[in-house]
């Protein structure tokens, strides 16, 4: 790969993460092109991406566009949709997507990789995970807080050396950011944490710090946490007693948190309900194994959202 300055990053789903991370990036790299769409589309184009840290209000200009044929020049692509819009942006870019070009995806869950490495194979996909705090304010702004670090892995040996790439780029615009020899083994990790706190607090409208508070949810996140190992190792993937003993003790660490499903139920929005419990229950039914504190979630959370009109 040539160096960075020559390069042109597309971000694909500029919302929160995306647009920020392109924003950030943008110094470093050629161009910039923002895939988004709505009023926020029609904000950044009018006025270009505003990103507020902390104090600090920073404004950047890139090409935004609706547009996927945009991205056609694009060596790098950062994609950052919700994981329940993964198939069709990824089915609008697949033509566009020049031979060669890499696609990081930082989304929560772990279904995304296979979605993508389905379309474009292994050798073009790489994966990471986002420990950010990020949302879109408003149309056009975007807010960032306290976290930014970032863990990417390659998912075939053959793509080690564009992880080094854009690992390297991260760091150089001051994303903190290291690399897993076992990506899909990281984000499993981080995905335990979500899955045990995000269904139960978007469903009894509960902070994390509630949940161990409350003898009964406790209980249930628990067992959630219990089905979701016994279903990840099933998968094949080594799960660690010290990571699953982490579990608690991080909730502890941010008790007052809102988990993204919450907030997005609060707002009304659709929740990634499919990646955190539906693909859970997916895999153990196949697998053959009883998961039923997951599936009540889910069903009762895709209750929640067809009560929300969707
Ligand atoms: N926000 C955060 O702090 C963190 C988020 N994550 C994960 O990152 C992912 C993205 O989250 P986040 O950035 O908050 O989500 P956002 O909803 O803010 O951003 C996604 C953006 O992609 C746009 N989009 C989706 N499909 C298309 C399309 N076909 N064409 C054009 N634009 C499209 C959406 O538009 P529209 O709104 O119109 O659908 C939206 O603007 C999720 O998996 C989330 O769990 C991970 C860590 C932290
Ligand atoms: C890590 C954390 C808590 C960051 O918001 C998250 O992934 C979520 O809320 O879904």
């Amino acid at each position: 790969m040539s160096g960075w300055t020559s390069m042109i990053l597309a971000v694909i789903g500029a919302g929160g993460v995306g647009a920020y991370c392109g924003g950030m990036l943008s110094p470093f790299v050629n161009e910039v092109v923002f895939v988004a769409r709505g009023e926020h589309l029609q904000a950044m184009r009018r006025d270009g991406l505003i990103i507020q840290s902390g104090l600090k209000s920073s404004h950047f200009q890139g090409t935004f566009t609706d547009d996927f044929k945009t991205i056609s020049q694009a060596d790098l692509l950062l994609f950052t949709v919700n994981s329940y819009q993964t198939a069709e942006a990824a089915k609008s870019m697949l033509p566009y997507v020049k031979p060669g070009a890499v696609i990081l995806t930082l989304q929560n869950g772990v279904d995304n990789e296979e979605i993508l490495t389905d379309l474009f194979g292994r050798d073009q996909v790489i994966s990471g995970i986002a420990y950010l705090n990020v949302k879109v304010v408003r149309p056009g702004v975007i807010s960032q807080e306290n976290v930014r670090t970032f863990v990417i892995g390659h998912l075939s040996e053959n793509t080690q050396k564009h992880v080094e790439f854009w690992n390297n780029l991260f760091n150089k615009a001051g994303l903190n950011c290291s690399q897993s020899l076992n990506i899909v083994e990281t984000k499993w990790v981080k995905y335990l944490w979500n899955v045990t706190f995000n269904p139960l607090s978007a469903l009894k409208m509960a902070t994390v710090g509630d949940i161990p508070d409350d003898a009964e949810l406790r209980r249930w996140a628990e067992e959630i946490l219990r089905e979701t190992v016994c279903i990840g190792r099933a998968l094949g993937v080594d799960l660690k007693q010290e990571a699953i003993n982490e579990v608690f003790p991080i909730g502890e660490r941010v008790r007052s948190h809102k988990p993204s499903m919450l907030q997005h139920r609060e707002q009304g929005k659709k929740m990634e309900i499919e990646s955190l419990c539906g693909y859970l229950v997916r895999k153990a039914q196949i697998l053959g194994i009883e998961a039923p504190v997951i599936k009540e979630m889910y069903n009762s959370l895709l209750a929640i959202e067809e009560g929300q009109g969707r």
